[in-house]
Formats: C-alpha cells, sequence, structure tokens
C-alpha cells in the first residue's frame, strides 16, 4: 500500500508512504497509508475503537451490533489504566482512496470502509471493472461520497486530498506459491522518489492477530471480543509468530496447544488458498482486517491516544530491517515500536522468532 503526505499502511508485506501523488509507484502491493494533514474530524467506523464513545450510529447495523463489531475489531490497549478519553465526532470528513478495489479484497474492503459514517469520500480506483463497484456501492445510504477513477492516467486524482491510501492490488496466489512481503520493494520505489518516511509505510498484518484471536478464542472458549493476540514477524509460514504467551487475557496453553494454534495461524492463509482450489486467496477476512486497520489509523489521527496495531514496518527490534511488532499509531504514523512483546519470551516463542530472522 502507499498514499500521499503522511502515513501508509499495507496489506500482509505492505507499504504506506507520504508523497506526492505523482511520484507513487504504480505496483501491485497491498497496503494502505494516511496522510494527517487534513482535517482532524473523528472517525468511527464498525471496526476497532474498544474505548471509543460513538454518538452516531448512522450504519445498517443499529447501536448493539455496531457497539460489538467495533469491540471485537479492536485492538486492546496496552493497559486498561492508559485508556484515553477519546470521543468520536460524528461529523468526522477523512478521505480514504482504495486501489485495486474492483479485486476480491478491493470489493468488500471498500464496503466495509463505505460504511464508516465518518468518512465523508471514498477514491476507489482499479486498471478494470471500477465503475460498477462505484455505481453499486454508491446506493448504500451512509454518508460517503463514492468517485471512481481508473487508468494510470486517473491514479493521480483518485489520490488528491485523501487521508488514507490502501493498496489491495495485486495477483492473489494459487497453491504451492509462497507469499512474498511487498514493503521493503515499496520502501525502495518511494526511497528512489525521495519520498519514503519510515513511520508511514505500513504493512498490514492484522488478519495474522485477527486469525490469532478467532482459533485462540475456539480453542480456549473464550469470548472473542476479549481476545488479544499479538502477533510479530513476518508474513509467510513460520515467519508469523504468534505470541500465545502474551495472550490476553491471560491464558496457559498446554505445550500441544501452542504447536497445534501456532502451526494453524502460520498456515491459515493456504488453508483459505487450497479450500478455493485455485479460484484465489483470502478476500473477506483480508478486507475485515484491512478495514480494522483504516479505522486505527483515521482513529490515530484524528487524537485517540490509545491506538495500537501489529504491524510490518521498518524495525530496529530485531536484526531484520523490517519486522511484524505491535506499534502505537499516533498522528504522524508510527509513535512508537513496542518491545516489550518480545521480552520474556517462551523457549517455542524464542525459537520462533529465531527462525523468522533466518
Ligand atoms: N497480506 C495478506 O494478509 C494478504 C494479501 N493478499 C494479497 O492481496 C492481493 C490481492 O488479492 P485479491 O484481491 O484476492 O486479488 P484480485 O485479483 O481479486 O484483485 C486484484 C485487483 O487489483 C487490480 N490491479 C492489479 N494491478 C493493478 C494496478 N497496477 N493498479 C490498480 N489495480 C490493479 C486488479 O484489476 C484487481 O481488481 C494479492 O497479491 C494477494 O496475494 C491476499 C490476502 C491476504
Ligand atoms: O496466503 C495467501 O496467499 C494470502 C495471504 O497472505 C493470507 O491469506 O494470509
Amino acid at each position: 500500500m502507499a498514499a500521499t503526505s503522511a502515513a501508509t499502511f499495507s496489506i500482509g508485506s505492505t507499504i504506506s508512504l507520504g508523497t506526492k501523488v505523482s511520484q507513487l509507484p504504480q505496483s501491485k502491493p497491498s497496503s494502505v497509508r494516511f496522510n494527517s494533514q487534513n482535517t482532524l474530524a473523528t472517525f468511527s467506523g464498525l471496526k476497532a475503537a474498544t474505548f471509543v464513545k460513538c454518538e452516531s450510529e448512522s450504519s445498517f447495523l443499529g447501536k448493539e451490533s455496531s457497539a460489538a463489531l467495533r469491540g471485537a475489531a479492536a485492538p486492546k490497549a496496552l493497559k486498561s489504566s492508559q485508556r484515553s478519553q477519546y470521543h468520536l465526532n460524528p461529523q468526522a470528513s477523512y478521505k480514504v482512496a482504495i486501489l485495486g478495489a474492483a479485486g476480491g479484497i478491493g470489493q468488500p474492503l471498500s464496503l466495509l470502509v463505505k460504511m464508516s459514517p465518518l468518512i465523508s469520500a471514498l477514491h476507489i480506483y482499479d486498471i478494470a471493472n471500477v465503475k460498477g463497484v462505484a455505481a453499486d456501492l454508491s446506493h448504500c445510504n451512509t454518508p460517503s461520497q463514492v468517485l471512481d477513477f481508473t487508468g494510470t492516467s486517473e491514479l493521480p486524482n483518485s489520490l488528491k486530498g485523501v487521508d488514507v491510501v490502501v493498496i489491495p492490488a495485486g495477483v492473489p496466489r494459487k497453491p504451492g506459491n509462497p507469499v512474498n512481503s511487498t514493503v521493503p520493494i515499496a520502501a525502495e520505489i518511494l526511497k528512489q522518489k525521495g519520498v519514503y518516511d519510515p513511520k508511514k509505510l505500513f504493512g498490514v498484518t492484522t488478519l495474522d492477530v485477527v486469525r490469532a484471536n478467532t482459533f485462540v478464542a475456539q480453542k480456549k472458549n473464550l469470548k472473542l471480543i476479549d481476545v488479544d493476540v499479538p502477533v510479530v514477524g513476518g508474513h509467510a509460514g513460520i515467519t508469523i509468530l504468534p505470541l500465545l504467551s502474551k495472550t490476553r487475557p491471560p491464558v496457559s496453553f498446554t505445550d500441544e496447544e501452542v504447536q497445534e494454534l501456532s502451526v494453524r495461524i502460520q498456515n491459515a492463509g493456504t488453508e483459505v488458498v487450497e479450500a478455493k482450489a485455485g479460484a484465489g486467496s483470502a478476500t473477506l477476512s483480508m478486507a475485515y482486517a484491512a478495514a480494522r486497520f483504516v479505522e486505527s489509523s483515521l482513529r490515530a489521527l484524528d487524537g485517540d491516544a490509545d491506538v495500537y496495531e501489529c504491524s510490518y514496518v521498518q524495525s530496529d527490534l530485531t536484526e531484520l530491517p523490517f519486522f511484524a511488532s505491535r506499534i502505537k499509531l499516533g498522528r504522524k504514523g508510527v509513535e512508537a515500536i513496542i518491545s516489550s512483546d518480545l521480552q520474556g519470551l517462551t523457549e517455542y516463542e524464542q525459537k520462533g522468532t529465531g527462525s523468522s530472522q533466518a
């Protein structure tokens, strides 16, 4: 993923940056990016916001469902004592661009973002079939306006004035193919253009966290909404490292459970690729995860001082130049990389951290 002047994030191994539209790469990775120069109104989608009070519920879900969804999607703050008094402003006017919006991820992601009552404009861009998606989406009676852009000549306009750019464009892998990280490539392109800001380029690894939360809740009979498992490392096989010992609320696992859950989380993408039998990879869960990251980014831009997500960013936590870990999101992108999750790891997790760096 990539973006204009502020912060960005990406899906899986992706990118985000802060440059002028004309300097943006036209490549395929999935990433998102946000820029903080615009009006800082507030944002209250259906997703993250555990500690947010939403005064306006203009989605079709109704208040209770919206609240449950927001809670389920919300990343938990590090400590309850750090909870901020952030209040959503129902008049937010953020603009979001989605590049690759006509794809398997792009369409449901566009819908989820369109459902946010706090986004004023949704710019959707693709090299194909975007007009139909825009016409369809524009009939949803949520507040944001949908504008469509197609072809490289319209790419600059699609990015004008947007706060967040999400890039789910790409080619889904087929069974047997690995997923490669695109974030470092995007960083290099941004460097070439002289617009790289490491605090504003994010690989969206939220899907790994979403999966870990779901699988752990199922295994341990916990309420899904309560479970938070940090997932660090990368986004390919054994580089995906769920830190089960850091699960909140605290829960104990047998060695067998750790092994089984870790392997399932690491292979979850393949589980979907195989189930789809050649028809692509995860789209709906990825869209859900990316929508959560968009929401978190906008809340951070909006001044919520309590926004944490795991993301694949430039990092000095390990010897690797890029590493997924929990980060604190702020108005200028990555405000802090949280190192405490990597302390006091179990032997299994320590071994995994070594593998993720191999
Ligand atoms: N990191 C993660 O957790 C995940 C990453 N992915 C990746 O996301 C990517 C997209 O997956 P799907 O949506 O299933 O694929 P898809 O093929 O259904 O959609 C891709 C869309 O991107 C568009 N596109 C391609 N090149 C473009 C360009 N240069 N500019 C604008 N649009 C362009 C296509 O026209 C298409 O609409 C794949 O690379 C896949 O591997 C998928 C699932 C999870
Ligand atoms: O595995 C894939 O091809 C897509 C992906 O990254 C995931 O589902 O986590």
